[in-house]
């Protein structure tokens, strides 16, 4: 359905996109994610048609869209910054599109009000734009980008500015209606708990290149490199010298999966692979800090520091949690050891 071809997009002397490959296939939802400034917007832009490319294409369904006016790309695009028309009310923002497609008047308001019921905000066709909050903007910008059932569906930061249960809810809703439909869609959020949510597929940006790409599990059962592992959360990173099953690291040896290539390496232990023990097994930490994360899991980061290296971040629930200031002995969990490539990102 999309595809980028090397397509590269400078602002003088930055780069924002760096010859990005990308493809997204008919009826699949793919999240872009990554930090501020990493170019997911600029991406967006270019697919839309709002930014030239400097070098490389875009095609839609198998078509150049070189000089093709963003009217012509029959794509949807939902904005952050909304753009609704402040001089219409909610029905006539979300019926926007439908009217341009000649949609009939009853067929138009059947579906504006299905798309209402379905961002929240039911019955509220008749309010003005102007009076109504951010986050209830945003879920209007949505309906209306969702209305005229674009071939392809971009949104940026979709969820953006709503409240975490409504955020919740919605990208359910959204996968599912997605799926329903058999929606196309490619969104921008650098959330990846949202991204997770979402996408069928997500793509990790890095200074405008992809840094990975592949299914959620995939992303975060093995991120491709330190800073796609950093940017999921992922602290407890260290190097490390791999040989025989076992790998010698500033946390003392500790046993990797068989598959891990050997010699020096970047180690990833996700923090449910750091079990708590009695202070004398394994290696000594005290319990620097605790945070309640909440949830139905009840899960508790605490941050344990040992008598040598860096802090390490362990998760458990609420009943086997230490308190501050206890002393703990820490072992590894070999399945939750990731040996990181790419990109050494510092800390
Ligand atoms: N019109 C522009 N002129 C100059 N520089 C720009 C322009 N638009 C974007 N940039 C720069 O290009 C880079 C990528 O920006 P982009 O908006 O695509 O990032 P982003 O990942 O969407 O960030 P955010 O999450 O903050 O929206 C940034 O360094 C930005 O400052």
């Amino acid at each position: 359905m999309l595809r980028l071809e090397d397509v590269t997009v400078r602002f003088g002397e930055r780069t924002a996109l760096d010859a990005v490959d990308l493809q997204v296939a008919e009826h699949e939802t793919v999240c872009v994610l990554g930090p501020s400034g990493s170019g997911k917007s600029t991406l967006l832009r270019v697919v839309a048609g709002l930014q030239r490319t400097d070098t490389g294409r875009v095609l839609l369904s198998g078509r150049d869209q070189t000089g093709v006016p963003p009217h012509k790309r029959g794509v949807g695009l939902m904005f952050q910054d909304h753009q609704l028309f402040p001089q219409r009310d909610v029905a006539g923002n979300v019926a926007f599109g439908p009217r341009m497609h000649r949609t009939g008047k009853e067929e138009t308001a059947r579906q504006v009000a299905g798309l209402l019921d379905l961002v929240g905000l039911p019955g509220a066709g008749q309010r003005a734009v102007t009076q109504l909050s951010g986050g209830e903007q945003q879920r209007v910008a949505l309906a209306r980008a969702l209305a005229p059932r674009p071939r392809l569906l971009m949104l940026d930061e979709p969820l953006g500015q709503l409240d975490r249960g409504l955020r919740e809810r919605l990208v359910v809703e959204l996968r599912a209606l997605f799926h329903r439909l058999g929606t196309t869609a490619l969104a921008v959020t650098h959330d990846h708990g949202e991204a997770f949510a979402l996408a069928d597929r997500v793509v990790v940006m890095e200074e405008g290149r992809i840094a990975q790409a592949g299914s959620p599990l995939e992303v975060w059962l093995r991120p491709a490199s330190e800073f796609v592992a950093r940017f999921l959360g992922f602290d407890n990173i260290t190097e490390a010298t791999v040989r025989g099953g076992t790998a010698e690291t500033v946390w003392g040896t500790l046993a990797v999966p068989e598959d891990t290539p050997e010699g020096r390496a970047r180690l990833l232990i996700r923090p449910s692979g750091v079990l708590l023990r009695a202070p004398g097994e394994g290696l000594r930490c005290t319990v620097a800090a605790r945070t309640f994360r909440g949830g139905d899991a009840s899960v508790v980061t605490a941050l344990l520091r040992p008598g040598d290296g860096p802090p390490l971040e362990a998760a458990c629930t609420l009943r086997e949690a230490p308190r501050e200031g206890e002393e703990v002995g820490v072992v590894f969990d070999p399945r939750e050891v990731v040996a990181l490539g790419g990109s050494q990102q510092a800390a």
